[in-house]
């Protein structure tokens, strides 16, 4: 399967175009696409059931000179811009829309799942550019059936080197960073494996708490929000087996590998899982209110706002090794990284003293700049002192939606997710779902601005049975 050629100039169509996303993550990650490439070519239409069509160019002309875009490029983008006001479930107001575009055209469903997929229903039987590109926002679908359904669906429309699901996650240049420093240091290949590492952490743990986005988060929480998604995309590129080369297919293949071979630990939702909400709390000089007080939430339906998931991956590389997948809002703490904890060495000799602490590798997965950490056992002279060593790599010069909208407009899949790892990572935790809907797995609390629930922690053995 090859990429599309690169387009001249593309038409990016960005329906749900008065969004909180596309305010908040598409346009400035445009804007810093445009500011480091000024002549790349884009029309932008901006497609919203209401008619914003006076506050959209306002919008676009804001976000662009926030990035530092420059101004000719600026007013380059405003004379193309267009607005549309289209009811996407409405007959072919969507279809018509579509049809009368030329060149590449990408649909960017900023939507949710339910409204993207009764709008791609619309589309089904039209008569659509050939080089029409669905971008589609996570979450992708409801569930394992409804995201292999909805891939079906898709592939009715285009094929699939025309469907991009995005996870910008896969833009934080962490994760590209993350394969080449693991495929290209043999200290590191030779050790990554069950033998020798003990357990692994993806964490990505957020001081931020709602942040007026009830609509969503109320109905998606923790688990569904980031570790379906994000946090299983980079357990795939941790895990993955080492890639002959770096592109879309021979990666997704190799993520699809480690996410069939994924079950949670033990088999067992309750032993695998932990969930809990935020109470009142403050963070730095933030008061912050009960989750359930926060405006638009319904306290009944018991959103979680902190998920811990253990997963093993069952290959011969990795049995045995739990990944412990957690993520949360309203924390004290902001902990963004992947922590590889390694074994300790077989015997220490006779003579040294002190304690001898586990050797990890700690890789950071907020946007900016990669660090890494390492911490080792040195000794002085007899004695054991654990010591950090610490480097940081690459200033992205994108937002992580900027480098993933980047190969979406260049038609390369390679930063987005296919439909089979899509409909792997519903399957992994669809049974987590089920307990926690069941009441198996008690719903905990903790105060916003403290660390999370007491108790949480797993070991190289695995989570603690309840
Ligand atoms: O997709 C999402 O990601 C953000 C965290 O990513 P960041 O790049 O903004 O740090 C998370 O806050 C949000 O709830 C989730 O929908």
């Amino acid at each position: 399967m090859s990429a599309p050629s690169s387009p001249a100039h593309p038409t990016l169509v960005i329906l749900g175009a008065s969004g909180d996303l596309t305010q908040r993550l598409l346009l400035p990650g445009i804007g810093t696409l445009l500011a480091t490439q000024p002549e790349r070519g884009l029309t932008l239409i901006g497609v919203d059931r209401e008619d914003r069509g006076a506050e959209w160019a306002e919008l676009v002309r804001t976000r662009l000179e926030e990035q530092e875009v420059p101004a000719a490029t600026v007013e380059r983008v405003l004379a193309d811009l267009r607005f549309e006001q289209v009811d996407l479930l409405q007959g072919t107001q969507l279809a018509d829309l579509v049809g009368g575009l030329e060149g590449p055209v990408v649909l960017y469903f900023a939507l949710p799942p339910a409204v993207t997929m009764a709008a791609c229903e619309q589309l089904r039987g039209a008569d659509l550019p050939s080089d029409l590109r669905l971008a589609l926002e996570k979450p992708f679908a409801e569930g394992a059936e409804s995201a292999a359904e909805f891939n079906a669906q898709l592939l009715q429309l285009v094929p699939e080197n025309q469907i991009f699901r995005v996870d910008h996650f896969l833009g934080v240049a962490t994760l590209l960073n993350f394969i080449g420093m693991r495929f290209s240091n043999r200290i590191l290949e030779k050790v990554w494996n069950a033998e020798d590492i003990a357990m692994v952490e993806i964490t990505y743990d957020e001081d931020l708490a709602l942040e007026g986005r009830a609509g969503y988060y109320d109905t998606a929480g923790a688990l569904r929000d980031m570790l379906q998604s994000h946090l299983l995309q980079v357990l795939a590129i941790v895990a993955m087996e080492p890639p002959a080369r770096i592109d879309a297919d021979e990666l997704r293949d190799l993520k699809a590998h480690v996410l069939n071979a994924t079950r949670l630990w033990g088999d067992d939702p309750v032993v695998a899982s932990r969930r809990a909400r935020y109470t009142a709390g403050v963070i730095g000089d933030r008061e912050v209110p009960d989750y359930t007080a926060e405006e638009g939430v319904d306290p009944s339906r018991g959103t979680e706002t902190l998920a811990q998931v253990v997963v093993e991956v069952q290959t011969n590389r990795w049995t045995g090794v739990p990944f412990v997948l957690r993520s949360g809002k309203a924390l004290g703490e902001k902990a963004k990284e992947v922590r590889i904890t390694f074994r300790d060495v077989r015997h220490l000799p006779a003579g040294l003293t002190g304690q001898q602490g586990p050797d990890q590798l700690v890789v950071s997965l907020k946007p900016g700049p990669v660090e890494l950490h390492l911490t080792m056992n040195a000794t002085d002279p007899t004695r054991i002192e654990q010591k950090v060593l610490t480097t940081t790599v690459g200033e992205p010069e994108l937002l992580p939606y900027g480098e993933v909208l980047a190969g979406i407009l260049d038609g390369d899949p390679l930063l987005t997710v296919r439909g089979d790892n899509a409909v792997q990572s519903w399957r992994i935790i669809e049974q987590v779902l089920g307990a926690w809907e069941c009441d198996e797995v008690p719903l905990e609390e903790y105060a916003a601005g403290s660390a999370g629930p007491a108790g949480w922690d797993v070991g190289p053995e695995g989570p603690a049975r309840r």
